[in-house]
């Protein structure tokens, strides 16, 4: 009887180290909150003075407090580490907010990430400012981009998409009011087209008007047709619809000076015209020279997006544009326009050029990052931004019926805007316009 319980507790015992350890591997979530978690969270609470020590983030108290707290001289106080104001598990990791004492800023913890996250065995340790004095250490106990999984609950505002989840397992969201145009750029099969899927999947179920440029003959954004107010499949096309959009652009401002408003979200809400959102899937195509006379052609559609990114973001108009590089070969003004895609994504490239073109002026550190992103992660992307900051994100996978599914569910939402109607893509059942009013009379297009 007592041999029989003993191997049935072993066996129970296997069973468990069995389960666990196919937890770790396929549900990694379950592992982390059930073993991840407490045992991450004890070693950070047993060994943080040490580590902050040896990772150089002490100060040496003030005389005046080292006599105050201790009542001993000042040389005989232990130097003292940042104070734990907060520590919070996640289902992908621990936050940890902590007080800066003076004499250390949070670029001396940041430059130390690398370092804690091999001293607290975690996969990774992001450090953000939260406020002046307190930073967060955001650590993420497994690797989330290996299955991207969003999380449910998102907070989102009124231009505001999810688009990918970020390494420190928060959701990284496209922010149009705050950054109002935006670069992707990749190679080959790096998880470009998956990026403005999701993006566009997000943006359907938004009041906005989606202008598709797809000028690989509309292949990429044709499944989104339902839900887009115009798509241009070729340069002409494209031209044609720049220069309508200029023309909206100019009207909106109008309106503006007639109601003494500097931008379009200080407008009454009845008179406010629909955000538009301009959609270019892979640029160069947009820029290709085949003859000398397209030249002149591709030169004006430059200007005409240096007009559109320098200016429209306050009238509502803002630009998403996508492709493998984006430097002085796509001609003249072209770097120019890139300076005002204040937005960078990069995903996998061929060579360091591509990412200096897509980070270097924004993110200068995030470079290298971008450069070693591994060939079997298409999706796995830096981002940056103008203010400096960057974190490697991963999109979901998801599949262009899917994301058709939702255009066409959405299709009610295609604004009523007569400018770009000779441009609206054929659909097998045309949505009842609804949304804001336009502002310019309906052209007729001279083929
Ligand atoms: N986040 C992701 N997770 C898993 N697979 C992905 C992800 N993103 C992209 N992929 C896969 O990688 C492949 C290339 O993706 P995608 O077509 O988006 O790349 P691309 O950069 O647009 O390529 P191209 O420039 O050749 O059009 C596809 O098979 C896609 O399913």
């Amino acid at each position: 009887m007592t041999d029989l319980t003993t191997v049935l507790e072993a066996g129970g015992a296997l069973a468990g180290v069995g389960g666990l350890g196919y937890a770790k591997v396929r549900a990694p979530r379950v592992y982390w909150s059930l073993v991840g978690l407490p045992v991450a969270a004890s070693r950070f609470r047993w060994s943080y003075g040490t580590t902050m020590d040896v990772c150089g983030l002490t100060v040496q108290p003030s005389g005046l407090r080292a006599f105050m707290v201790r009542n001993v001289a000042r040389r005989e106080v232990q130097p003292i580490p940042p104070k734990i104001r907060r520590l919070k598990g996640t289902s992908t990791g621990l936050v940890v907010s902590l007080r800066i004492p003076a004499g250390l800023e949070p670029a001396d913890v940041a430059a130390a990430s690398e370092r804690l996250r091999h001293a607290w065995g975690v996969h990774s340790v992001t450090v953000v400012e939260s406020k002046p004095g307190v930073v967060e250490l955001r650590m993420t106990g497994y690797d989330v981009l290996r299955r991207v999984r969003m999380p449910r609950r998102i907070k989102a505002g009124p231009m505001v998409v999810p688009v990918a989840l970020r390494e420190d397992g928060a959701p990284f969201m496209r922010d149009y009011r705050e950054v109002p145009h935006s670069l992707t750029l990749g190679s080959n099969q790096s998880g470009k087209s998956m990026f403005q899927r999701n993006l566009i999947k997000g943006l359907a179920k938004l009041p906005v008007g989606l202008i598709g440029i797809d000028c690989k003959r509309g292949v990429e954004q044709g499944p989104y047709a339902p839900r887009l107010s115009a798509l241009a499949t070729t340069p002409d096309e494209a031209d044609r619809v720049l220069e309508v959009l200029i023309a909206e652009m100019e009207a909106r401002f109008d309106l503006l000076a007639e109601h003494r408003v500097s931008d379009l979200w200080s407008l009454p809400e009845r008179l406010r015209p629909v955000p538009l959102v301009v959609l270019v899937d892979e640029v160069a195509e947009l820029f290709l020279v085949a003859v000398k006379k397209d030249e002149e052609r591709r030169d004006r559609m430059v200007m005409q997006m240096v007009r559109l990114a320098q200016m429209a973001r306050a009238v509502g108009i803002y630009l998403e544009v996508c492709g493998q590089r984006f430097g002085s070969e796509l001609g003249r003004g072209a770097t120019m326009l890139r300076a005002q895609l204040t937005g960078r994504v990069v995903h996998r490239v061929n060579d360091k050029q591509t990412a200096e073109m897509g980070l270097g002026d924004v993110a200068p550190d995030a470079v290298f990052a971008a450069t070693a992103i591994a060939a079997n992660r298409p999706g796995v992307a830096v981002a940056g931004d103008a203010s400096g900051g960057w974190s490697r994100i991963r999109t979901p996978k998801t599949t262009a019926d899917e994301v058709a599914a939702v255009c066409r569910e959405y299709a009610h939402l295609v604004p009523d805007l007569p400018a770009l109607a000779p441009f609206r893509p054929a659909t097998p059942a045309t949505p009842t316009p609804t949304g804001g009013p336009s502002l310019i009379k309906p052209r007729t297009v001279v083929e």
